[in-house]
């Protein structure tokens, strides 16, 4: 299958990581240089980089900036202990994907081999992402296509799982991209994805780079999509899969299984083998992250809500397996125990 050139969302650059700022998309193109860790931890924070690839690669370069601004010649003795309260501080940045965790924790296992060896570690898991990706992408498309009808498809997702939320090819946004390569595609439905609006500015603006054609909807349309038989199929990403299959993912998704499996529509999660968790039995360890009232009661300069208006903002909820039709990774399908 080929693949377009992979274009990275963020890469290291001279002393510091340049990353496109996702928050000013899709109306401004603006980049963002992150020299410190402080400044990984706040474009995490904040969403200019997202996506659990994307911050796990953050992550793991941010390491890379600690250990070149704590280990240098007769810094032994404080190296080691700087470099992992600065990698404690940028997993805590965002808790419930997976990947963060697990890729700084693989770049802190170079820092005894000096701050090149932890830079070089990065280079190797981001070209990684872009390996596994597109493996995983082909085992996605095939499994897509076991479970639908042999015609063009409507597929539906949630949130954005393109090269903008990976290195560069994207994991259930990458097996759409793929499967309209194919000419399989009839129409994509896209989530807009309150509050942040990943679905309705980023999966929009990638789907349009691409040249597939979409539709967003807002969030409450899908069911009813689905009741009139626009959907064929539901493609989205993970944060973290626990080890009997569910799946913690963008805050919606699991209504979209719900209505999904009460329509008989395949629900197919396409994520790599670094968002597996398997130290958790199931999904009630997930640690949800929550979010600022803010991001509801408003969008950017606009407030929709009365001043001090509470809010219910996580920014993920859990999928049971049993909701699941496939989880696909670079490893192949896996389908839950039902
Ligand atoms: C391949 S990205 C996986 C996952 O990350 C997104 O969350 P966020 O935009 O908050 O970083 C979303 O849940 C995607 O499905």
């Amino acid at each position: 299958m080929s693949m377009p050139p992979a274009q990275p969302s963020l890469r290291w650059e001279g002393d510091a990581i340049v990353a496109l700022d996702q928050r000013a998309l899709p109306l401004d193109r603006r980049m963002l240089r992150l020299a410190t860790v402080d400044d990984v931890i706040d474009a995490i924070a904040t969403l200019a980089v997202r996506g659990a690839p994307a911050i796990g690669l953050a992550g793991a370069m941010g390491v890379a900036l600690s250990a070149f601004e704590h280990c240098r010649p007769g810094t032994a003795g404080t190296c080691a202990e700087a470099v992992h309260l600065d990698a404690q501080r940028l997993i805590a940045a965002r808790p419930t994907a997976v990947n963060l965790a697990w890729a700084v924790r693989r770049a802190l296992e170079r820092v005894p081999e000096g701050a090149d060896a932890v830079l070089r570690e990065t280079t190797a898991m981001l070209q990684e992402d872009i390996t596994t990706n597109r493996t995983m992408v082909g085992h996605a498309v095939d499994t897509v296509l076991a479970h639908t009808p042999d015609r063009p498809l409507r597929v539906l997702t949630h949130c954005n799982t393109g090269r903008l939320a990976t290195a560069a090819v994207g994991t259930a946004l990458g097996t759409i991209v793929a499967l309209a390569a194919a000419g399989r595609i009839a129409e994509v439905l896209v989530g807009e994805t309150r509050p942040l609006l990943q679905g309705a500015r980023l999966t929009t603006w990638e789907l349009a780079e691409a040249g597939v054609a979409h539709r967003l909807c807002v969030d409450s349309a899908p069911a009813a999509a689905m009741s009139r038989g626009l959907v064929d199929c539901v493609l989205v990403g993970a944060d973290r899969i626990t080890a009997n299959g569910d799946v913690a993912n963008k805050i919606g998704t699991y209504s979209l299984a719900v209505a999904a499996a009460h329509h008989r529509i395949p629900f197919i999660v396409v994520a790599p083998e670094s968002s597996w968790d398997r130290s958790l039995a199931d999904g009630s360890s997930i640690l949800i992250e929550e979010r600022d009232d803010d991001e509801v009661t408003g969008f950017g300069p606009v407030k929709s809500a009365p001043p001090g208006t509470r809010t219910y903002n996580p920014a993920f909820d859990v999928t049971p397996a049993q909701l699941i039709t496939a989880i696909v990774s670079e490893h192949g399908a896996h389908r839950p125990e039902r």
